[in-house]
């Protein structure tokens, strides 16, 4: 830096100055040890202060009237005086001065150039100065010294000392010392500025920190000293004034993620790593609380150590959401497969009762059966429905929910005969999950799945014994509890039984509640055998026969005479599922568009049942077989009044006394000899 030495006329100039101006600078050299070590011990806060007072030492001691530091901003021609001191009867100089207008001379040399201006006298100032001098004058300046101070390239401050009853020279040590002292000052206040803008960081870091209710730290990772803000230290339950060292905060965490918190600082450490670890720490009251840290590898500078540097925040309320959510996950899955087996055993039903055909029947016998439907459907009344397997039993029970109130529910059914006696009850009542040993998970009981419904109890009395009682209660009051659970249940449940034993019988012999008996005998329907009803048996074959066709894409339009004959003759023990069974055969079997019969045989009428008939009845199923047996033939060669010996208006008279109506002779067309 060049220094624009004017020509020496102070006392200073060691030269000129002799003994005296040596002195002044050797005291000059001898403070800049001293203002150092002030400088040095001061605190940011007294900064000020002690520049203030070293500039005032310095200046009293060169016997100069006044001097300052200025402050230069980059890009800016206005400096700020930051700490200036004036002798008590020199002027006053204002807090900014725009160096550019008042001294253009002098700025360029200074600001630009980075050359120190020494000036002795105005008069030596170039022509070009001629502003500065004028400005000079003005403040009654008569010597000026002005030195850049740098921080890197720019100058950052200007020290200024000026000397105004008398000129002054410079001599090249008093501008070194001075431009050290000047540097001593500006680099105290650039580290404050440093220091300050760290902590404007640091607080403005804490507030993000607290706003988003986070602590930050910083792990030593040599020492395992933790720096830690207070929001940290509250999150990590330590007091403001108490040291944070891994080892101690490892104390305060769950016993069972300690490993984990040491093996994930570990591998960020090792792998330089960002680290990520949920754990928990229990706080003095007890409370568990859930902490989440996440830090990234620092290191301050290229050869030192590393260190962990992060955040950590409190999420035992995202951890209690979670833990909530997947409880109510769980309780979604276990309805969901709950719902699926209810859907499975509603399905079941839907499929069962898509199955079932229109309620058939022309006989005058099912007329009874149908009169009692109606009588019955809408009371909500318990039904016992009796019959010999395959009469249709459940068609009836499903017809009488179809015409009752409850219509717009599907009817459960629960055969007491398919299911094993072990699991009956629970299929039932329902059980809670543990009940017995493979009761994984609770499930209703069909009782629960049919309220607002039907329950079809089909095959009753195969139920045992143990839940006949369960379900005598149920009836009587209308509440049962699942298997395993204390808690009643009550439901609106309409129930239907059925059976294809004699019930009474059942009771007698003791394998069946005789209390039980009398609740569900409440309005018994008695539903007759087919070869009571022979009449049903020619609409019932051509139902499936047009039933079958349609699955088995064939088409039969006739079945010869004999071969009904012989379908309205035969004693049919299995009834209309028996006889379903042999159309499907048929039609299997049958070539072109004729039903072929031929092949079954179809054994002769034969008492089924044990129990001994009155006469009546006797002789009203003879007359029935020999008409079935005639296909509905009565008078001529052949016809039943020939078979049975009698005169056919004989045999017309018993069939009217009998209420024997034929609709099988009606539908041959001998109607008209009736
Ligand atoms: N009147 C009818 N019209 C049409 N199909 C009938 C009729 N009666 C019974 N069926 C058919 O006969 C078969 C047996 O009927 P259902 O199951 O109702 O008899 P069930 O008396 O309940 O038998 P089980 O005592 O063996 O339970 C079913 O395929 C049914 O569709």
């Amino acid at each position: 830096m060049e220094v624009l030495m004017n020509q020496s006329q102070g006392r200073l100039d060691e030269n000129s100055a002799g003994e005296e101006g040596y002195n002044l600078i050797r005291q000059l050299e001898l403070l800049i040890p001293a203002v150092s070590a002030r400088i040095l011990k001061t605190s940011t806060d007294t900064l000020d202060e002690v520049i203030y007072s070293s500039l005032q030492e310095i200046i009293q001691l060169l016997k100069l009237s006044r001097g300052g530091l200025l402050e230069v901003s980059e890009g800016i021609c206005k400096v700020k005086i930051s700490h200036a001191w004036f002798d008590v009867d020199v002027e006053v100089v204002p807090n900014t001065i725009d160096l550019s207008q008042l001294f253009p001379w002098s700025y360029r040399q200074l600001v630009r150039d980075c050359t120190t201006v020494a000036i002795t006298s105005l008069d030596s100032l170039p022509a070009e100065a001629a502003t500065d001098k004028q400005s000079f004058a003005q403040m009654g300046v008569q010597s000026s010294l002005t030195i850049p101070l740098l921080i890197g390239h720019r100058v950052h401050h200007l020290i200024v000392v000026h000397a105004v009853k008398q000129q002054w020279t410079w001599p090249e040590p008093l501008i070194t010392s001075l431009r050290l002292l000047g540097e001593i000052f500006v680099s105290a206040l650039d580290r404050r500025d440093v220091f300050r803008s760290l902590e404007i960081y640091q607080a403005r870091l804490e507030i993000a920190a607290v706003s988003a209710e986070v602590g930050l730290w910083e792990l030593d990772p040599v020492t395992g000293n933790i720096w830690a803000t207070n929001s940290a230290k509250v999150l990590f339950e330590f007091g403001q004034d108490e040291q944070i060292t891994l080892s101690n905060l490892l104390d305060k965490i769950h016993p069972d993620d300690r490993s984990l918190v040491v093996e994930t600082v570990d591998k960020a450490i090792d792998a330089d790593t960002e680290s990520y670890v949920e754990y928990r720490l229990p706080r003095a009251d007890g409370e568990i609380r859930w902490l989440l840290s996440r830090g990234r590898v620092h290191q301050k500078g290229a050869t030192a150590s590393k260190y962990l540097v992060g955040v950590t925040a409190d999420i035992t309320s995202r951890k209690q959401m979670e833990h909530k959510l997947h409880e109510q996950f769980r309780e979604i899955n276990r309805l969901r497969e709950l719902l699926e087996h209810e859907n499975t055993l509603l399905r079941s039903e839907v499929g069962l009762n898509e199955d079932k055909y229109s309620f058939l029947s022309v006989s005058s016998a099912m007329q009874g059966v149908k009169l009692h439907i109606e009588q019955v459907a809408n009371t909500g009344s318990t039904v016992l429905i009796q019959g010999e397997t395959g009469t249709g039993k459940e068609l009836v029970a499903q017809a009488i929910h179809r015409l009752s109130d409850r219509s717009k529910r599907l009817m459960v059914t629960v055969n007491c005969a398919a299911l094993p006696s072990a699991l009956i009850e629970s299929e039932l009542f329902g059980r809670e999950k543990g009940a017995f040993t493979g009761a994984l998970s609770r499930q209703k009981g069909r009782f629960e799945l049919a309220h607002e419904s039907t329950l079809f109890l089909d095959e009753i009395a195969e139920m045992p014994l143990e839940t006949q009682a369960k379900l005598l209660r149920a009836l009587q009051n209308g509440v049962f509890e699942r298997l395993g659970s204390p808690v009643s249940i009550k439901v609106d449940v309409r129930i239907i039984a059925a059976t294809n034993r004699n019930l009474y019988e059942e009771v007698e012999e003791g394998r069946f509640r005789r209390d039980l008996y009398y609740r569900l005998n409440i309005f018994p329907i008695q539903v007759p055998p087919l070869r009571d009803r022979v009449e049903d048996i020619p609409p019932l074959v051509w139902k499936f026969v047009s039933e079958f066709g349609q699955n088995m894409g064939r088409k039969i339009s006739r079945i010869a005479s004999q071969d009904m004959a012989r379908l309205m003759a035969y004693s049919w023990p299995g009834n209309v599922r028996e006889l379903r069974n042999v159309v499907e055969r048929a039609m299997i079997t049958s070539q072109g568009k004729s039903l072929d019969l031929t092949h079954f045989d179809l054994a002769p009428p034969r008492p089924l049942h044990p129990s001994i008939m009155t006469l009546e009845e006797v002789e009203c199923r003879h007359i029935q077989d020999a008409i079935g047996f005639t296909s509905g033939k009565i008078k001529g060669k052949g016809g039943a009044a020939e078979i049975l010996g009698l005169h056919p208006s004989t045999l017309y008279s018993r069939m009217r006394k009998l209420n024997i109506q034929c609709n099988a002779i009606k539908l041959r067309g001998d109607i008209s000899s009736l």
